[in-house]
């Protein structure tokens, strides 16, 4: 950090059905002083949670799951600007807004970037070429930097990329098996994402098992609207499930995740048609349109939220509920398979992370279940009491169980502003 006279860090979070958002004081170690999310902007009502504190840490405000309007990332985020506005004030440590020395922006796909950049007029540029293979999130974290760049004139606007902490992956696992030379030209390849995940939960973790995080061997699990599984090898990215865009490997609120390649041809038959969801920024195909939006829990059940599906699953009977929460288990334990083996045996861990994976007891206990050959064993009653956990790491491992079982409440927002200090910009 150079400028010292300003001391605020604010880190902004849009995913793909959520807007989360945090405010640090980097001078005193990055102590929070407010943090938020409105969830549900996929879904027909958006609730917000919010919390302040003081320089002490006590809470000064707390609000659980208030509903609000907030039907667009755009919205929500003119929401938080707006309350962090009415934060001024001494008691909170927020004088001006010109405090706020750099604002971190999620940017899910930043190509082969191995590390964050400082948003200019070039990178800008770069990155809305990307929009496209992100569709449910670059170009509405991009209309957020663009806000901030024109309402926060004093601010750094500094983008951490998703696909950073995959960038280590090796050739033969994140090239596709078609032409090498289309491959070039387009700059086709496995990317992967939820990477501020996974590089937050691979410190805690590694902080938790009091060992240095390269030998830190896990499976990692970030189950959320979107959904991902990561194999991490001496702390490093090994493979993950997503690929060129955040549609491959888990299904998710309304994504597909992988299927045949060939079914989308026989699902629509002008699926290469541009979709009217194209907009001047972003070019959408019909295919991509039905399987990013118009597919996962959402096409399966007819709601998105996946702490209903399970309600309704075990509790009420409800068939298609049902079903997709048993293709979830099946499809998250194939991962847990796979990347046993890419971890050669050594997985000393398996973690979950994300919306369901840190509130979701019913989906953890199926998932273990499914991969107890491996010997991965949870204890029910702590299993049970994680979701009141306020801890960053909770442990549900049966007593005598030879691996571990971890809940990571993964935090974008925090390892944003944790790599803030560790970098000069
Ligand atoms: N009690 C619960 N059990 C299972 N899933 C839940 C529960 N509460 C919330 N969820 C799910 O968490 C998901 C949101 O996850 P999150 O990681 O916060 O979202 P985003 O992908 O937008 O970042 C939603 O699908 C929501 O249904
Ligand atoms: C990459 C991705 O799918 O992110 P999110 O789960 O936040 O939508
Ligand atoms: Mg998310």
């Amino acid at each position: 950090m150079t400028d010292m006279q300003k001391k605020l860090i604010l880190c902004l979070n849009a995913g793909s059905s959520s807007v989360k958002f945090a405010l640090f004081n980097y001078e005193a170690g990055t102590p929070l002083l407010l943090e938020g999310a409105i969830n549900g902007i996929t879904a027909d009502k958006q609730f917000l949670d919010f919390k302040s504190y003081a320089a002490d840490g006590s809470t000064i405000e707390s609000i659980k799951k208030q509903q609000v309007d907030a039907p667009e990332h755009d919205t929500a985020f003119k929401y938080f600007m707006n309350r962090l506005d009415s934060q001024k004030g001494s008691k909170r440590m927020i004088d001006s807004l010109d405090d706020i020395y750099i604002a971190c922006h999620r940017i899910v796909h930043g190509g082969a970037n191995p590390r964050p950049l400082i948003i200019d007029d070039s990178v800008s540029h770069e990155l809305e070429m990307l929009s496209d293979l992100a569709p449910l999130h670059n170009q509405r974290a991009l209309d957020i930097v663009h806000s901030c760049r024109s309402h926060l004139e004093n601010t750094k606007n500094v983008a951490f990329f998703d696909s950073s902490f995959h960038m280590k992956i090796e050739r033969a696992v994140y090239t596709f098996p078609i032409s090498l030379d289309v491959q070039k030209r387009h700059q086709l390849r496995k990317y992967g994402f939820h990477g501020l995940s996974y590089a937050f939960i691979a410190s805690e973790a590694a902080a938790y098992l009091q060992i240095d995080q390269s030998e830190l061997n896990i499976i990692a699990l970030h189950l959320g609207s979107g959904a991902s599984a990561c194999a991490i090898a001496n702390g490093v990215s090994v493979n993950t499930s997503m690929g060129l865009t955040p549609l491959e490997g888990l299904p998710g609120a309304t994504r597909s995740g992988s299927i045949d390649p060939s079914l989308i041809f026989h699902y629509h038959s002008d699926s290469s048609r541009l979709s009217t969801a194209s907009s001047k920024e972003m070019k959408l195909t019909v295919a991509e349109d039905i399987l990013n939006k118009q597919s996962g829990w959402q096409s399966i059940t007819g709601t998105t939220d996946f702490g209903i599906i399970t309600k309704r699953a075990l509790y009420e009977n409800d068939e298609n509920c049902k079903l997709a929460f048993d293709m979830f288990v099946n499809r998250v334990s194939m991962y847990v398979g796979q990347y046993w083996v890419a971890l050669k045996g050594k997985a000393t861990a398996l973690v979950f992370a994300g919306g369901i994976g840190e509130r979701g007891a019913e989906l953890r206990g199926a998932v273990v279940d499914a991969v107890s050959c491996l010997g991965f064993e949870l204890d029910e009653q702590l299993n049970k009491e994680a979701s009141k956990s306020e801890e960053t790491v909770f442990e549900i491992t049966k007593e005598g169980a030879r691996l571990k079982i971890l809940i990571v409440h993964t935090d974008e927002q925090k390892q944003m502003a944790k790599e803030v200090l560790s970098r000069e910009f």
